[in-house]
């Protein structure tokens, strides 16, 4: 028997969100995060778009499909918060970060973000990666059960030492760095929420300690010298009526940056290789496309050439979707699609299955890159259909910077490599967090040149 999650008001033509909430507080958590497109297929097909159960501990709306989804992030009426959603999961390592701030405060820090984010500092930004991605990726010794996964973290932690921070550090303090941002992301997804010693909660509060402090150590030569990278340009960041963030806000907003970045790049970066060493035609097709550009180093004018590569990023992000679920917190009762949403609800718009529903794509399990193509731009049946960057006023401000750091790294490892998997094998894609390989996706990596 279907279960209303609160009756609409009186009067109003408002219908009950219907769902199967399961036991309360459990609910059907553990089956979402083993399977979690079975199970949304199975709600969308039993309650429509809009339904809920317990997840995570708490009473949670899905709102599925793109009108859901525009409805939920558009937020017209200012009845959606990010801010107590989000902390729930990440808040006290990732406190104060411009994803947890709504509203007013929110679009005054953006609004000084920003500046860190023009044509300009992108070009910069890229400049700066190129020299470090050389050396990672001829650093990399080819050979088989080569994985690909833990490489590309290791890259992208690498570049953020260089382009988000700007700092030279020697291989022990990155590693010190590195590791406590690590244990920092890792702590979201603690199942014991609170701090005991030597486990993730407790590692994930002193981390944040350690990335505190450090980023503090720095400011002040950063404010004073400036520099070419992320950490230099939130500290000069200032709006044309003159408003520049304060030294706590550098600081949460770095750590905040580099966790949004990190997982979210290596995880597209990884979908891709899956399926260019499973769709050997497209690693060539992308290759090609490189070598026919003639520069080691790409340009930041260099690429749009890469006109391939960019479709396949488009539907590797569609397949994984590197944030899975984006949630919030009804702040006032509010409706979507005409179902009553009472204040307090967590709702959550969840894009990794979005992504894959059959009423939005045509064989939606299918690579098929040229399905963005401008011949056939499956996506445009409506602007909410494929959302990896989410949308309205908290958009990823880093999704330029993703494409361009994305596109410059394969462009390096497909003119240095080549990489394949044995015919018939799947990666066993592990959901329970951000989507990654649970096997590291091991590939047989040979050098090119
Ligand atoms: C493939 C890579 C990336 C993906 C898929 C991605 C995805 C997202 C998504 C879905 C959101 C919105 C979350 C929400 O609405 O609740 C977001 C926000 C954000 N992202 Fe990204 N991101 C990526 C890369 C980056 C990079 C490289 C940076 C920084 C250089 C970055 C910085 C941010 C920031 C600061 C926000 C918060 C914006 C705000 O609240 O106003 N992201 N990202």
């Amino acid at each position: 028997m279907p279960s209303i999650l609160a009756p609409p008001p009186e009067g109003s033509d408002l219908k009950p969100v219907l769902g199967d909430p399961g036991v309360p507080l459990i609910g059907h958590t553990l089956q979402t995060m083993r399977d979690p497109f079975g199970i949304a297929r199975n709600r969308y097909l039993r309650f429509g778009p809009v339904s809920w159960g317990w997840l995570l501990g708490r009473r949670t709306v899905t709102v599925q499909g793109p009108e859901a989804a525009e409805t939920v992030l558009v937020n017209k009426d200012k009845a959606f918060a990010n801010g107590p959603a989000w902390t729930y999961y990440i808040g006290p390592f990732f406190t104060r970060g411009i994803m947890l701030l709504d509203f007013e405060e929110h679009l005054h820090h953006r609004r000084i973000m920003q500046q860190a984010f023009t044509r300009p500092k992108l070009r910069a930004y890229m400049e700066a990666m190129g020299p470090g991605i050389e050396r990672g990726v001829g650093s990399w010794t080819p050979g088989d059960g080569w994985r690909f996964y833990d490489h590309i973290k290791q890259l992208t932690l690498d570049l953020a030492t260089d382009v988000f921070m700007g700092v030279e550090l020697d291989r022990s303090e990155a590693d010190r760095i590195n590791g406590a941002f690590i244990d920092a992301v890792r702590a979201g997804t603690a199942y014991v929420r609170f701090p005991v010693p030597g486990l993730r909660w407790h590692k994930g509060l002193r981390a944040r300690r350690v990335l505190e402090e450090f980023f503090r150590g720095h400011l002040p030569a950063k404010r004073s010298r400036g520099g070419d990278d992320l950490f230099a340009a939130l500290c000069q960041a200032e709006t044309d009526d003159g408003h520049r963030f304060t030294d706590d806000d550098v600081v949460n907003h770095m750590i905040f940056a580099l966790m949004a970045a990190h997982d979210t790049s290596t995880i597209t970066m990884t979908t891709m290789a899956y399926y260019l060493a499973r769709h050997p035609e497209w690693q060539d097709r992308v290759r090609e496309e490189s070598r026919a550009l003639g520069r080691r180093v790409p340009e930041f004018a260099d690429l749009d050439a890469l006109a391939s590569l960019d479709l396949v990023m488009k539907e590797a992000m569609r397949l994984v979707s590197p944030v899975p679920a984006l949630p919030r917190r009804a702040v006032k009762d509010t409706s979507v699609l005409g179902h009553h949403i009472p204040a307090g609800s967590t709702v959550v718009v969840p894009t990794l299955t979005n992504h894959r529903m059959p009423e939005v794509w045509k064989d939606p399990e299918r690579f098929d890159p040229e399905r963005f193509a401008e011949h056939r731009r499956e996506d445009k049946v409506h602007k909410y259909a494929w959302a990896p960057f989410g949308g309205g006023a908290h958009k990823c401000i880093g999704m330029h910077f993703a494409g361009m750091q994305i596109k410059a790294v394969f462009h390096q490892i497909l003119l240095t490599h080549r990489w394949s998997v044995p015919d018939g094998y799947e990666w066993p894609l592990d959901t329970t967090s951000l989507p990654s390989p649970a096997d590291g996706l091991p590939v047989r990596l040979e050098r090119l040149s």
